[in-house]
């Protein structure tokens, strides 16, 4: 048949129909270029019967233009596309977006035009931005469009070096081929433990079946290492393999570790690749010439030929879930795309996610341990430091035995590391005179004071001020105060209990490309750091064998604002930073400042008794009707205008469907009630395990109709109560 329904690449288009011209091919899969109105439309040829709509008769078909020269999506993405859209109440598009999410990599030529500047002397006199431009672009090669803003000067200003002969054109071909990974590279001796499990994952890549894994490990027991065997078999069978990470300050890390067992690097997917970068990355995963994929979760959409294998690293980390657009969790999602693929898929953790034991517990993964550190490091020992016994003193925030612990390690010449999950230097200012708090003017939230940078941030929406030198309310200069420690704050008391200490503060502030994050990682394998003062980012894969001292700041602040994964997240966080303790030879020890030592939280980090924390947690989910017993879905409802929101909330409310086995609590203004300048109203949805969500969802906010400048929002599974 001669008709085709594409998946058009606009969310506010349903499927259309076309027709195949005579003598094109565009079997299921293909991209291709059509017709709308007087306007072109990128689709997706679809598989007959799958989208609905009624067929139009053949003779009104419009042909479509042309079939863009890229593989088909093969039929696995497709059925995780229609599954992704389907589960998480969005588009289909938008996700299909996600699949072809470079654009340079559907058109344009193999080859491109970059420039550098040729050396060649000016003739006469230079304009200001020349010069500017001579002086950035030394030693840099980029399309105009980079160049520019590399630059700070206009591509006009650019061309015309060009055609006076300053910038001179370089050919480059894009879509060179990536080096090889060797899979007998650099073999490891694997513990016997690690042998066994990386045994059972080789086997599950050489089935060609879908399994998933949880690769339950503490921290420092080589999982790593571990599944880097299975990832060496799907090398030598020719597959591909995809390693979802949760942060892209940790791949400079990874690199290192996979190009010493590979003898390669892997091939990158972030959101901070070059166009140029991303097209290659993109051809070369759809036509199966990319080996190994290391990724953000946005990875997890791309068209693999031939995927053989799905890691994902961390996966307890909260930051796999999207909390904007699409609204996916790439954890599960991940588990989704190996199931239709018929691969296995090992999620990977030391402080897995109770949604994941649960699965285990269940039988539906498989559970594989490393209970035991490599190479004889032992766990550390933790000690709690009680904050309303120790106090630090007014302005301080590090109690005395930590302070003194941390005088011992730098006598000692060891490494130290503090964690405070809160960047920038103080969460609050306000004036001493008139009482006047700072605020971000489009988001309902307290501007955060950023010594390093100078300047007052919202955390929310980016924006930013100079701090000025009086209250903006009452006039009065020099009385504005800093209120509560951000990791700046921390670091300062550092700098005053211990000058002579090199410190080094780790944010996604300070390590905010993968090249800074790589220095900071020298520079403390260098011993250069004695004391790293760091977020939530720290937390993660990082391996320094001479750290023996970690302090937690405030293990309380995760456990403020009470939402439904606060205590687990405290948890995992603190045990993972924990984990960066006594990894080589010297033993660890921890210190946790806390004002609620009997917290169960606390308590079972303190007997490192984490069975009884997840007994606990398991209990509290199941008396609340939680995930993964019950389910959660929100739905934020948001306009520039409150009346118009409120309005909108309430007539949503009004026309709530009443359901036996789904609970609808709400409209109320959410949390966070001004983000980026939108006023937030949400409803929370809590179901029974056995309620099909999604559909009583979609029939309630279909039913109601909204005014062009409301957005609707849902979220299933949220991680987010703000
Ligand atoms: N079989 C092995 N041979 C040599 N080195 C190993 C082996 N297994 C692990 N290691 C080393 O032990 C250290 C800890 O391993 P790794 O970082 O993989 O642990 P992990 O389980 O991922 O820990 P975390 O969860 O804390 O990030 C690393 O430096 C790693 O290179
Ligand atoms: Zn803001």
């Amino acid at each position: 048949m001669n008709r085709l329904r594409l998946l058009v690449l606009n969310a506010a288009l349903g499927p259309l129909d076309y027709r195949l011209p005579d003598g094109v091919d565009a079997p299921a899969g293909s991209v291709v270029i059509a017709p709308l109105g007087p306007r072109k439309v990128m689709g997706i040829v679809w598989d007959e019967g799958r989208l609905p709509g009624d067929a139009i008769a053949f003779e009104r078909l419009r042909p479509i233009l042309e079939v863009v020269p890229v593989p088909p999506l093969p039929a696995p993405l497709r059925r995780l596309i229609e599954w992704t859209a389907d589960y998480y109440c969005a588009p289909l598009a938008s996700v299909a977006r996600m699949a072809l999410a470079s654009g340079g990599a559907l058109c344009g030529p193999a080859t491109m035009t970059e420039y550098r500047l040729t050396g060649s002397e000016a003739k006469g006199r230079l304009t200001a931005q020349r010069r500017t431009a001579l002086e950035m672009l030394a030693g840099q090669q980029g399309t105009m469009r980079e160049l520019a803003a590399l630059a700070g000067v206009s591509e006009g200003v650019l061309r015309g070096m060009a055609g006076a002969g300053l910038l001179g054109p370089v050919q480059v071909n894009i879509d060179r081929p990536y080096a090889c990974a060797d899979p007998e590279f650099h073999q490891p001796d694997l513990s016997e433990t690690q042998g066994t499990v990386a045994a059972t994952l080789t086997d599950a890549v050489r089935a060609r079946a879908f399994a998933p894994f949880l690769l339950d490990g503490v921290t420092g027991s080589g999982k790593t290492e571990t599944y880097f065997e299975p990832v060496a078999e799907a090398i030598r069978q020719g597959r591909q393999v995809l390693v979802l990470l949760p942060e892209i300050a940790l791949t400079e890390n990874f690199l290192a570790r996979f190009a010493a067992r590979f003898g390669a690097k892997p091939v990158l997917w972030h959101s901070s690749l070059k166009s140029t970068e991303r097209r290659r990355a993109w051809r070369a995963i759809a036509d199966g010439s990319a080996q190994v994929v290391v990724g953000a979760r946005s990875a997890l959409f791309l068209p693999y030929a031939n995927l053989g294998l799905i890691v994902v690293d961390e996966a307890h980390e909260i930051s796999f879930k999207q909390d904007d657009g699409v609204r996916y969790n790439a954890r599960d999602v991940a588990v989704m795309r190996a199931r239709f693929e018929a691969i296995p898929v090992v999620l990977a953790s030391a402080t897995p996610a109770l949604e994941s034991l649960h699965m285990a517990a269940q039988g539906i993964y498989t559970k594989l341990d490393l209970p035991a550190r490599f190479g004889g490091a032992t766990l550390p020992s933790v000690q709690l430091v009680d904050l309303t016994q120790e106090k630090p003193g007014s302005q301080r925030w590090l109690a005395g035995p930590l302070v003194e612990a941390l005088r011992d390690r730098l006598e000692k010449g060891e490494q130290s590391l503090l964690f405070l999950n809160r960047r920038g230097y103080a969460p609050l200012t306000l004036c001493r005179n008139c009482g006047h708090r700072f605020k971000c003017p489009s988001c309902s939230a307290w501007l955060v004071e950023h010594r390093l940078s100078a300047r007052l941030a919202c955390h929310h929406c980016g924006f930013e001020t100079r701090v000025p030198d009086a209250c903006p309310e009452c006039g009065e200069s020099d009385c504005l105060v800093a209120c509560g420690p951000g990791v700046e704050r921390i670091a300062a008391e550092v700098a005053e209990l211990f000058p002579e200490a090199r410190t080094a503060v780790a944010t996604s502030d300070t390590l905010s490309t993968p090249q800074r994050a790589g220095e900071f990682i020298a520079m403390a394998e260098a011993r250069a750091i004695d004391i790293i003062i760091g977020t939530q980012l720290v937390t993660k894969g990082f391996h320094f064998p001479d750290l023996t001292l970690v302090g937690v700041v405030d293990a309380d602040l995760g456990l403020e604002g009470g939402d439904l994964r606060a205590g687990e997240r405290t948890y995992s966080q603190i045990a993972q930073v924990a984990g960066r303790a006594g990894r080589g030879a010297k033993p660890g020890e921890v210190m946790i400042q806390t004002r609620h030592p009997d917290a169960p939280v606390i308590a079972a980090l303190a007997n490192g008794d984490r069975d009884a924390f997840y007994a606990a947690e398991t209990q509290g989910r199941k008396d609340a009707g939680a995930p993964p017993f019950g389910r959660w879905a929100a739905i934020i409802l948001s306009s520039e205008d409150e009346k118009e929101a409120r309005a909108a909330a309430a007539r949503l409310g009004d026309a709530r469907p009443r359901l036996a086995d789904v609970q609808i609590l709400g409209p109320a203004p959410a949390p966070l009630a001004l983000l980026r300048g939108r006023y937030r109203y949400r409803f929370l949805i809590n179901a029974r395990r056995s309620a099909n969500v999604q559909a009583a969802l979609r029939d309630w906010i279909g039913a109601v109709q909204f005014p062009p400048g409301v957005r609707v929002g849902v979220d299933i599974d949220p991680y987010s109560f703000v």
